[in-house]
């Protein structure tokens, strides 16, 4: 293994994954560490983590323990994957578990840059962008877990690390690697300003040998070939058999794609108040799921009053905890039923499904969309939806690609 990752959630983890397949590395996304070696023959491990809303010990703990996986795998260098949109809490994880990282790994200066230009993310004067709206009008700050209310970089990984946070702007990036690699001088983690791919591309020459970074899928654009690998298609073996879409995200997209996808579909909406009340049957809506002729939907996306009102009524965690358990149950529950198309969006709900699903390693497949590939977890197909990521057509396009090889 050269390279390995510590995603702080499932979705984020099959999205760098994809951009490792596709920049040529042979990848597999891990749920959670490992408890045997990898395969020798792998470029590249992901270990998926539910470590962005988890207790910040229970974080730094799971990612440290993720770590030392990976270097006794032989990997060389660490990234750990965050959300492109840096979602996190005034407590962490990101500060905290990258400051144990960077003591575990005696690094001194760490590139953090979440910049993902294909899917509108750029960082410009330490401020993260979502197309041509700062980070906290973006939508970002109705988040339900991780409501992002500041778009200065430096300020919010500031107000979580225990480490100087430093900044590399755009001029700098412009001048190319050797630039970037000259402003590493100090002990800090330096959040790094990216607008494009070819930024992107200078900040992965510049990390050539960092033995640690932090950044959303974007940072390993410029990994791969300093390693000597290039650009490849990852294959797909067709899955047929029956389809659903799990959707626990109250994202903008994911909610733009709910709406587009029940409108020809049958759906079954979950609410927060009859979860947290434990009123729902689970066999029931496993039969109601199994009884359709077409992928039905199932889901508990709402707008941001919604969830508000929920959370006020339940507290935050306890309304996301309900959730969550409820598609947890369900997923095994369907594919026990025959179902072996799954589509699930959200980083938390896709955390809860694979893990009811007892997946221990999935492959990564071909994109379905920027930062989605389809994933396989042996006759299952997958494909676990950032909130924000994909069009309107997502869930239909993503369980049509999974019946055709690639
Ligand atoms: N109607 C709702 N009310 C309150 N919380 C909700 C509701 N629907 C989903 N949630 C919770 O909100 C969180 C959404 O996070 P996640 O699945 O990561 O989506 P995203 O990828 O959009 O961030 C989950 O913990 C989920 O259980
Ligand atoms: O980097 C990204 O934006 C994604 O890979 C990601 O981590 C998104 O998280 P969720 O929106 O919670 O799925």
């Amino acid at each position: 293994m050269k390279l390995g990752i510590i995603a702080d959630d499932f979705t984020g983890a099959s999205d760098i994954g994809l951009t490792l397949a596709e920049a040529g590395m042979a990848v597999a996304q891990f749920i959670g560490v490992p408890a045997i070696k990898a395969d020798p023959s792998l470029d590249a491990g992901v270990i998926a983590l539910k470590s962005r809303t988890a207790p910040v010990e229970e974080a730094v703990t799971e990612s440290i323990a993720a770590c030392d996986w990976l270097s006794a795998q032989g990997a060389e260098q660490i990234v750990l994957k965050v959300c492109s949109t840096f979602d996190s809490t005034a407590e962490g994880n990101i500060g905290p578990v990258l400051d144990a990282l960077a003591k575990r790994l005696n690094a001194g200066s760490v590139i953090v840059c979440p910049a993902f230009p294909e899917n509108g993310r750029s960082v410009y004067q330490g401020h993260l962008f979502v197309a041509d709206k700062l980070l906290n009008e973006s939508g970002m700050q109705d988040h339900p877990l991780t409501p992002m209310k500041d778009a200065d970089l430096r300020r919010v990984l500031g107000a979580q690390s225990s480490r100087e946070v430093g900044h590399i702007p755009t001029l700098t990036v412009l001048q190319g690697a050797g630039a970037i690699k000259a402003a590493l001088t100090n002990d800090a983690h330096m959040i790094t300003d990216a607008i494009t791919d070819a930024d992107l591309i200078a900040v992965g020459q510049a990390a050539k040998d960092l033995p640690l970074l932090c950044g959303g899928s974007g940072i390993a654009m410029g990994l791969p070939a300093n390693f000597g690998l290039a650009a490849a298609a990852p294959t797909w073996q067709a899955i047929t058999g029956s389809g659903a879409v799990l959707s626990g995200s109250c994202s903008i997209a994911t909610r733009n794609q709910v709406d587009s996808f029940m409108a020809d579909a049958p759906s079954f909406q979950i609410s927060a108040d009859r979860a947290v009340a434990g009123e729902y049957n689970v066999d029931e809506i496993a039969e109601w799921v199994l009884a359709q002729e077409q992928p039905p939907l199932v889901h508990s996306s709402a707008d941001p009053v919604v969830v508000q009102e929920a959370q006020d009524a339940h507290g935050t965690g306890v309304a996301a905890a309900a959730i969550e358990k409820l598609f947890a149950q369900l997923a095994p529950a369907i594919v026990a039923g025959g179902v072996r198309r799954l589509v699930v969006a959200g980083g938390e709900t896709s955390g809860a499904v694979v893990t009811g699903l007892g997946a221990n390693t999935l492959t990564i497949g071909p994109r379905v969309a920027a930062g989605v590939p389809l994933v396989r977890f042996g006759d299952i197909a997958l494909a676990l939806k950032s909130g924000n990521f994909g069009d309107p057509n997502f869930f239909a396009e993503a369980l049509t690609m999974m019946e055709r090889s690639a």
